[in-house]
């Protein structure tokens, strides 16, 4: 039994906590708001992250920092991105020995196109760090709350502490893979949510089956296009963290990014949609990230180009969607094994 330190009192962040407690850790839970945390305490709910769902009472919750991760053998990253360097730079003062960060975040910081472990690296002290894991793949907070089946993969240029954390979390509801590419995880992880931005938008538009397939295919070929360039391992884009987590996203109403891009394809304004969902929608900042290093290593990635338009340069979303379908004609599998269209 161990004790773990989950900062992030989300819908993921209590999510996960849930997962631990099952497996009989004592689970610290760091929370912003001292309702909320009051509300884990004595209820044993989270009503606004996760309505309805009753949360083991070796879950405790705290606005204390330093009283969060005090005991704690591992932490558990999982604000948003945003807030990560932020997080860090709080945390780096409570800790006196190293120790395993497991994150489980998805995103790139616009203007470093930094992975979040990269972000972890830079912020933490070696003094302080053993390693650093990445939990990732195709799992909804609302479903793993419920104990639904649910894969993942937790990744680290260490595999000893991969394998650590895949003993932590593993049970018979929630199982965990491993994988040894850091980079190609990530990546998946954090850009499918622009995809996801974009198969909403055009269920809002009201386009069927077939634009939703188109954009999912097309949409892992770019993904794997940036990500191989970036040094990740093409297998990985066919794996839970790639094309798992990207069916899950672009196709389920639990996903933010999926509601947000469907807000905006019935005409929604963005900022309207963000402030309508309450919760964080990665897939925005994302874009904008992936974009502009898109121009920077000069990879094609079509779909991120449009929505990144629609999101920040006031293209509407049908004209977005027409962009894409005129495109000057290319070859599908060429495109991704000689990454070039
Ligand atoms: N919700 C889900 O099903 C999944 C979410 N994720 C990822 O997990 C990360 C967190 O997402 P959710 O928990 O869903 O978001 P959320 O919007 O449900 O909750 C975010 C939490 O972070 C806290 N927070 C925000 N800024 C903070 C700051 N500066 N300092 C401390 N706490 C802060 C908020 O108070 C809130 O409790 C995101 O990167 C998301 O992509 C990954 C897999 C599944
Ligand atoms: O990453 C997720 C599921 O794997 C959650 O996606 P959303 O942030 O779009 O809800």
């Amino acid at each position: 039994m161990d004790n773990v330190a989950v900062l992030g009192a989300g819908s993921w962040g209590t999510a996960l906590a849930i997962v631990l407690a099952d497996n009989g850790h004592n689970v610290s839970l760091w929370g912003r708001r001292e309702d909320q945390v009051n509300e884990i305490n004595n209820d044993h709910k989270n009503e606004k992250y996760l309505p309805g769902v009753e949360l083991p009472e070796n879950i405790q919750a705290t606005t204390q920092l330093n009283e969060c991760v005090k005991e704690a053998d591992t932490i558990v990253l999982v604000t948003p991105t945003k807030a990560m360097r932020e997080v860090l730079g709080q945390l780096k003062n409570e800790l006196s020995s190293p120790v395993t960060i497991v994150h489980a975040s998805k995103g790139i910081e616009p203007g470093t196109y930094k992975r979040i472990s990269e972000i972890i690296e830079e912020e933490l002290p070696e003094s302080v760090l053993d390693s650093v894991v990445v939990l990732s793949g195709p799992s909804h907070a609302e479903e793993v709350s419920l104990r639904q089946p649910t894969t993942v993969t937790v990744s680290s240029v260490n595999m000893k502490a991969a394998e650590k954390i895949q003993d932590l979390f593993i049970n018979q509801n929630f199982r965990v893979y491993t994988n040894p590419d850091v980079v190609g995880v990530e990546l998946g992880g954090a850009l499918k949510n622009i995809i996801a931005l974009g198969a909403g938008l055009s269920d809002g538009l009201g386009y069927g089956d077939n634009a939703k397939a188109a954009l999912i295919t097309r949409g892992l070929a770019e993904i794997a296009r940036l990500g191989t360039h970036m040094g990740a391992n093409p297998l990985t884009f066919s794996g839970l963290t790639g094309i798992g987590d990207l069916i899950v996203t672009c196709t389920s109403v639990h996903s933010r990014n999926w509601r947000a891009g469907n807000m905006l394809g019935k005409g929604m304004k963005l900022e309207d949609v963000l402030e309508n969902m309450g919760m964080v929608v990665e897939g925005v900042r994302t874009t904008q990230a992936a974009y502009e290093l898109s121009k920077r290593e000069e990879v094609e990635m079509p779909i991120t180009q449009v929505l990144y338009d629609v999101l920040f340069n006031n293209k509407g979303a049908k004209q977005a969607v027409d962009d894409l379908m005129q495109r000057s004609r290319t070859h599908e599998v060429e495109d991704v094994s000689s990454l070039k269209s």
